[in-house]
Parts: structure tokens; sequence; C-alpha cells
């Protein structure tokens, strides 16, 4: 079975717009849960312009099926964050400050020192750790070097090149989930999924632990609803 994880971040991103707390994302992180998600995902950055540090502290609270944090623990805050609110997983993310969102995953290799660290770290807190990572295989090896329990593989280029041709795009990502598989590691995926792109993506890795959606998602529940959409995900997910 593969979980739903609802990102979160863009609810955010329209409360911090107007300042107030419309909508609310504690309100939408439980109607998520509500309308069948298997998980919620934030994914706090250090300038909050979406997920603020104290909506992660809120959402623990409340939050009763996976909650995944991710981020890039770069800075001892989101270390401390993460400990001191004990999601059921991490997700190590890469991410530069000026970045708009999320543009690459970890080299396994040249920052293997520093991840193993930091895996120790959280596994010692008994929160699961998932490592960022593109569809390459020796930076899944990588993953599996530094103790890490899962990757995460990038999937914006599966995206980017589904329509052109989805054949190629996903045989990096099946080569790539293969090694997952051979040396032990749990495997997500996550990044511009869509109703376009998911349902061939689970077709061709059926054995997907997770996949977190958030922007497409989101954008469809304008047009479709909330509850519809989450359904309408699940559907592609059931295979
Ligand atoms: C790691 C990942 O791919 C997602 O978390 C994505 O980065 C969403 O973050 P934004 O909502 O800030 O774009
Ligand atoms: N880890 C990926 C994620 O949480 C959501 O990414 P996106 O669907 O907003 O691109």
């Amino acid at each position: 079975m593969t979980r739903l994880s609802v990102n979160i971040n863009k609810i955010a991103t329209l409360r911090n717009s107007r300042g107030g707390d419309n909508p609310n994302v504690l309100k939408v992180a439980l109607d998520c849960e509500r309308f069948g998600a298997q998980g919620i995902t934030v994914h706090p950055r250090p300038d909050e312009r979406h997920i603020r540090y104290q909506d992660v502290y809120d959402l623990r609270e409340l939050v009763t099926t996976e909650f995944n944090i991710e981020g890039n623990p770069s800075e001892r805050k989101f270390i401390d964050l993460v400990l001191a609110t004990q999601p059921d997983q991490v997700t190590l993310v890469p991410d530069a400050l000026n970045a708009i969102t999320s543009n690459a995953g970890w080299d396994t290799v040249k920052h293997r020192s520093e991840l193993t660290e930091l895996v120790q770290e959280f596994k010692k807190a008994a929160i699961r750790v998932s490592v960022f990572v593109d569809a390459d295989e020796e930076m899944v090896e990588g993953a599996a070097l530094c103790g890490a329990d899962r990757v995460e593989l990038y999937t914006e280029a599966y995206a980017e090149y589904y329509f052109e041709n989805r054949q190629k795009a996903v045989l990096p990502f099946v080569k790539a989930a293969e090694k997952a598989r051979e040396v032990g590691l749990g495997l997500n995926a996550g990044h511009d999924l869509s109703l376009d792109n998911l349902r061939f993506l689970k077709q061709s890795i059926p054995w997907m632990d997770e996949v977190s959606i958030g922007h497409a998602l989101i954008a469809d529940a304008l047009y479709l609803g909330l509850e519809n959409t989450i359904q309408m995900y699940l559907r592609e997910l059931a295979l």
C-alpha cells in the first residue's frame, strides 16, 4: 500500500497572504485526515513563508495520522524543532535558502558524514529518517550507508517529462527504486506529483511506501473540493 501524505504548505501560504487565520491550517489538516489522507506533511523554511514553526508545534498536538516534517537540517533550529515535536518521520531536504521550492536531492556521498550524524541523532529519538534524493542509484546507496530508513525520490524530473515520454521519464525512478529495495530502504516519492502522473508512477513502482503531495492537490481542490480531491488521489494509488 502506498500512503498519501498531504503537504499543507500551500494552505499556510494562502493564510499568510492576508496575515490572519483564514484558512486555518489546523482545521485543514484535520479535514485532510477525515477525508482519507494517511499523513500530513509540512516543510517549514527558515523564512517561515508558509508553514511557521509554531504551526508545527500546534499540528503535533492534533495530527493523528503519520506526521512528516521536511526541511533542511543545516540550521540547528530545524533539528531542535523536529526533536521537540517528535514527528513519525523527518525528511531531510537540501533546499537552498533562496530557492522558490526544493530543487535537488542530496549528494549522499559528499555529505555522508554530516548525514550519518543527523540520521543517528533523529533515530536515537525514535524518529524515522527519510533522505530526499534524485533518481540516482549511487545517491540511494549513499543514503543507505548513512543509516537512513527511507529515501524520498525527488520526482520533479518525472513530472516534467511525463507528457513527452512517460516510459522514459519513469525509467531512472524505477532503477533508483529497485536499488532502494535491494539495499533495504523504504521508499517515498514527491514533488510535482498530480492526478495526471500519479497512477503511472504507482503502476511502475508499486512498492512505494508513501507519496507526499501538496501543490497540485491543493490547486485541484479549488475546482474539485478537498474531500473529493483527496479521494481522487487515493484512487490513483489503489491498484
Ligand atoms: C521536498 C519537496 O519536494 C516538497 O516539500 C516541496 O519542496 C514543497 O515545498 P514548497 O511548498 O515550499 O514548495
Ligand atoms: N515531498 C514533496 C511534497 O511534500 C510536496 O511537493 P509538491 O506536491 O508541493 O510539489
